[in-house]
């Protein structure tokens, strides 16, 4: 018998269960892994250019695993370590390389770990215009592109990007999004005179700068990345951007979560060439352009109320086509294969003067 205090052995004990737990997860993941080239080979055997990816079924798996999860690990913590469980499975049937906007730290590029886990390769662009092109020249199998914010609303560029392309939404991704303010190791705080970031961020933080830096320039750059790039080399300059931008450039937080709006989040949108197929809990994208007729609006917006379908985001953008006339971002829960959204289709297309459908995907579930 051990000598030590009786609350060592208890400590020893528990290690032992637990080490015998890890062995029977350790076990169970290479089993799983196993499993999962097992589908590979299955997919290749049904279509020599197999899409290895599903978001459909990652969206089932992470909701069963919600579901049924008693704790004490939370809910979205337990679908996060999952979603890594994926994304290693994943790579064991095929690398998935995702385009992102950068560079290296932004947000966008957290959006795509989240949604995609660790496995992938991330790929940073430098304009959303380029991830569009990565994708559609197939160079990247995915994309990610920021959509929406909640403090500044949408983001156009994204939207007109959609106009041109044959790209499909494959998922969205919702992130929260924390400001903060950083300058390089070697500045005094004192000297900050301009502060870079996004001209998003730098909107969201627009009432904290008002009180704290009054005086200092503001300069929009292209992301907040490039931002916390910018100051690792001059004196009197700071940077509003997220964590992982300070972890990657080696960056100072001199005031964390500064957002004027605490809820603040970012929507973003997975960009594909493949179509999704339903997963039970899914949401559907189309553009529409209306005749230029009184109650055209009326007539697109009325087939959604009589066949009870909710609709979630209704967004104008100017046509590329002529001057003065709309099309119409329509963001509705349901998916294509739908019985209720195909009477629903047939509707909108009698009514439209164009659809064009961006796809149907699963509504985010971490
Ligand atoms: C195993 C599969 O392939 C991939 C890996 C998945 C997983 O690890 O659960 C789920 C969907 C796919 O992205 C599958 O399609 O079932």
């Amino acid at each position: 018998m051990s000598d030590k205090p009786n609350n060592t052995q208890a400590l020893l004990n528990l290690r032992d269960e637990i080490d015998g737990i890890d062995k029977q997860i350790h076990t169970l993941l290479n089993q799983r892994a196993t499993c999962a080239q097992k589908v590979a080979e299955a997919k290749l055997q049904d279509d020599p250019n197999a899409i290895f990816y599903r978001p459909e079924r990652e969206a089932q798996v992470l909701r069963k695993i919600q579901e049924r999860n008693q704790g004490p690990l939370a809910d979205e913590d337990v679908a996060r370590l999952f979603r890594q469980i994926m994304s290693a499975c994943l790579s064991l049937e095929k690398s998935q390389k995702v385009a992102f906007l950068g560079p290296e730290g932004t947000f966008c590029q957290s959006a795509a770990i989240k949604h995609f886990g660790d496995w992938m390769q991330s790929m940073p662009m430098t304009t959303i215009d380029e991830v569009f092109r990565e994708v559609e020249a197939g160079a990247c199998e995915y994309g990610v592109v920021p959509v929406e914010n909640s403090t500044e609303g949408v983001i156009n560029y994204t939207l007109d990007s959609f106009l041109n392309s044959n790209l499909k939404i494959s998922g969205e991704v919702e992130l929260r999004i924390h400001h903060n303010l950083m300058t390089a190791k070697t500045n005094d705080p004192k000297n900050i005179t301009r502060i870079y970031s996004h001209q998003q961020s730098l909107a969201q933080c627009r009432k904290w700068l008002d009180a704290k830096y009054p005086n200092a320039e503001r300069v929009a750059v292209n992301s907040n990345a490039e931002a916390a790039k910018r100051v690792m080399s001059e004196w009197n300059s700071a940077a509003i951007a997220g964590e992982m931008a300070a972890e990657q450039y080696d960056l100072l937080i001199l005031n964390d979560k500064i957002e004027d709006k605490p809820d603040n989040s970012t929507r973003f949108l997975v960009i594909g060439r493949s179509e999704v197929q339903t997963s039970g809990k899914d949401k559907t994208s189309l553009i529409i352009s209306m005749k230029n007729q009184p109650g055209a609006l009326f007539n697109i917006l009325k087939p959604f109320k009589d066949l009870k379908v909710d609709l979630t985001r209704v967004e104008t953008r100017p046509s590329s086509s002529s001057t003065w006339a709309y099309v119409f971002f329509i963001d509705f829960l349901g998916h294509l294969e739908d019985e209720n959204i195909q009477k629903l289709m047939q509707q909108i297309k009698q009514t439209a003067a164009d659809v064009k459908v961006l796809g149907s995907y699963p509504v985010a579930v971490i």
